[in-house]
């Protein structure tokens, strides 16, 4: 039988919101969808260690990030996680080669998919090096911080409505970048989506959070 890439299975509590998610997935790519409110940013920040469920497990290419029954309760720093967020969060001071290299391993990691060439390559992002942060287009800005998250060669990406604040023209631009993405780089993903055409045109199956 094929070992599950994401299984999941948390309670998780934000303030007085509380639910259970569920999540057994042998595909690499997977969607989370459903209202707004049901707690999809919650997931992935339980994923990357940002918000402690209260009771669960998550295990993820095998790897045990969080188990509450024995314990374990990895350092958000050592998981390996690269998160792209809706609106980029890169720093609006530097310009796109320092955002890029920006909590980048001093050390290279000896991954090519990892190196500042290869990421730049992957996301046509040459003409952007020298650029400042705030001439840059919606479009461009997300090439850039997904980038940004490649460079510290994470083992998993969790993408949290990555096209959400771009208009049709600047989507249409980015999901092809986003297919090269998931095809070339191969990581397990997590991508949030309100969006039912790209979850359609990026992952192997959608799971609802409701
Ligand atoms: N820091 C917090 N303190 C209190 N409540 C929070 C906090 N963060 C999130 N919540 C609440 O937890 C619930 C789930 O939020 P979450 O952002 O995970 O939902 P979501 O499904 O990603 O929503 P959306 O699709 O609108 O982005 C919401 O009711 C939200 O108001």
């Amino acid at each position: 039988m094929k070992q599950p890439v994401f299984s999941i299975d948390v309670d998780l509590v934000r303030g007085t919101f509380w639910n259970t998610v569920r999540v057994e997935s042998t595909h690499r790519v997977i969607a989370l969808v459903g209202a707004s409110g049901t707690g999809k940013t919650s997931v992935l920040h339980a994923i990357a260690g940002l918000v402690r469920p209260t009771r669960g497990r998550i295990v993820i290419g095998g790897r045990c990030l969080f188990d509450s029954a024995i314990g374990i309760d990895e350092p958000a720093h050592l998981r390996r996680i690269g998160y792209v967020f809706q609106d980029g969060r890169l720093f609006p001071h530097l310009d796109v080669r320092a955002n890029l290299l920006y909590g980048a391993p001093r050390r290279a990691s000896g991954d090519a998919r990892f190196s500042l060439e290869g990421i730049v390559d992957l996301l046509g992002i040459a003409p952007l090096l020298a650029r400042r942060i705030d001439g840059l287009s919606g479009g461009e800005l997300q090439r850039v911080a997904i980038g940004r998250a490649l460079l510290s060669a994470p083992e998993l990406l969790l993408l949290d409505e990555p096209l959400s604040m771009l208009d049709r023209k600047r989507k249409d631009e980015l999901l092809p970048w986003l297919q090269r993405l998931r095809d070339e780089v191969a990581l397990p993903m997590v991508y949030v989506s309100h969006s039912p055409e790209e979850t359609a045109r990026l992952a192997d199956a959608v799971y609802r959070v409701d």
